[in-house]
């Protein structure tokens, strides 16, 4: 597909739905008593494999076109499904499905496609194991598809994880919630925590103090009204187009504002870019973004800001190319393990368009202030390579071809048309 380019952006867009919310609304509402209601769902492929997976699951949901409503059945009214559950691309449905279905008696496989059938399930394996679930992949491997079930109650656990990985720990979290005692997790560093806010909204109890999480078990949790903030990962592609396509000024509208979220908007911050807020909507927890073109100065990404910008690397890869200086990622080693593994496809496809950017063992090198131009590069089947390689090509001034669009649909339906409309030609 030919992609889209501009002499500058202007307009406002609407985010779409927080895709790690959305994903959380139907487990917390499927497993909770009574109704629950999400508004502002998000109707992306991911998000429909996991409303998918609980109907299969025999949890009854139904979509009036306006809002998802969910009859919450609670752990114990999930029922066996008829065959093995695809669910697609998204590695957050299969990791946390897991520890949901860590705690039944009876047998559920998960399987996915291509990609999400080589993604690592020890992360998410182990810590289940050691709680009583019985945990096996592909031919006892690690890898999909992956059968889960046990045959005693789960016991509680004190867990210091591996790695940085809120998929991980949400897992370990919803298999808590069904245990005997109390499980004690220590965070690696702190990641998104999306799950501990929905479980205390849920009427649940949990204990957060910096890195250290406390959950009792044997909760039951009650059905709640819920409206999904937009997806600060999907308006960063927007934050950075505005910066970096001279002459452009863009509002975002409900961009969700979860401190563990938004490492984006300190990265542009430093480096130079000119962000402003308005109308913040505390109960939400979103407010409008106005992002404006500006010169942009390199920086080093690195440590405990990795987990809060993590989804975000290959679109702040782009935007270093057009700062002033060398930007340096480290501690990134988590990309490797991704839709694809997003050091790569980040590097040989930026190159492609001229780009000067190394991929390093635990992230990127890149030196800005590099002129990008016409090239046919992929998505290699990753949405957000293919969405960062839409606003790379807003920048060439010959048309860029793009491998497997299609890609995009898993966390963002209307991108295109989006970008289509903030394009505008000098007249
Ligand atoms: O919990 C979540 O909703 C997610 C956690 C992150 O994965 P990891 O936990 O593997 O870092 C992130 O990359 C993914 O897009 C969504
Ligand atoms: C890594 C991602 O999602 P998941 O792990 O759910 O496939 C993503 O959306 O960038």
């Amino acid at each position: 597909m030919k992609l889209i380019n501009a002499d500058y952006l202007q307009g406002t867009v609407e985010i779409p739905p927080d895709k790690s919310i959305a994903h959380r609304s139907i487990m917390f509402g499927a497993i909770a008593e009574g109704q629950t209601t999400i508004h502002n769902f998000l109707r992306a492929e991911d998000c429909l494999n996991t409303l998918q997976a609980f109907q299969a699951l025999g949890v009854p949901i139904y979509d009036d076109k306006k809002n998802i409503r969910i009859t919450g059945v609670g752990f114990a009214g999930l029922k066996p499904a008829n065959s093995i559950i695809n669910v697609g691309n998204s590695g957050t449905t299969m990791r946390l499905l897991l520890g949901i279905l860590a705690g039944t008696t009876f047998e559920t496989t998960l399987s996915g496609d291509a990609s999400l059938n080589q993604r690592p399930m020890a992360r998410v394996m182990d810590p289940l194991k050691q709680m009583g679930a019985e945990v096996t992949g592909n031919n006892h491997s690690e890898f999909p598809p992956v059968t889960v079930k046990t045959n005693a109650k789960l016991q509680a656990i004190e867990y210091h994880m591996p790695i940085a990985s809120a998929q991980v720990k949400s897992a370990i979290l919803f298999a808590a919630l069904q245990a005997e005692g109390v499980t004690k997790i220590i965070e690696k560093e702190v990641s998104r925590n999306h799950t501990e806010e929905m479980i205390t909204q849920f009427g649940g109890k949990i204990q957060v103090k910096q890195k250290t999480i406390m959950l009792p078990g044997s909760q039951r949790l009650k059905g709640q009204e819920l409206r999904v903030p937009g997806d600060i990962s999907s308006a960063a592609f927007f934050l950075v187009a505005g910066a970096i396509v001279p002459n452009s000024k863009i509002t975002l509208k409900n961009v969700g504002l979860n401190p563990t979220r938004t490492g984006i908007i300190d990265v542009m911050q430093e480096m130079g870019a000119d962000i402003q807020f308005t109308q913040t909507d505390q109960k939400n927890g979103a407010a409008t973004l106005i992002v404006k073109s500006s010169e942009l100065k390199a920086t080093t990404i690195e440590g405990s800001l990795i987990p809060r910008v993590i989804d975000e690397l290959p679109i702040i890869a782009l935007l270093a190319t057009q700062a002033e200086g060398t930007t340096v990622i480290k501690d990134a080693q988590e990309l490797k393990v991704k839709e694809t593994n997003r050091i790569d496809t980040t590097a040989q496809e930026l190159k492609k368009m001229g780009a000067n950017i190394a991929a390093t063992d635990d992230g990127l090198v890149i030196k800005g202030k590099t002129t990008l131009h016409t090239a046919k590069v992929s998505s290699h089947n990753d949405h957000r390579i293919g969405m960062m390689l839409q606003i790379a090509a807003l920048l060439s001034r010959r048309d860029v071809e793009l491998e497997n669009p299609e890609a995009i649909a898993v966390s963002y339906p209307h991108f295109f048309q989006d970008i289509k409309y903030l394009a505008k030609r000098k007249c």
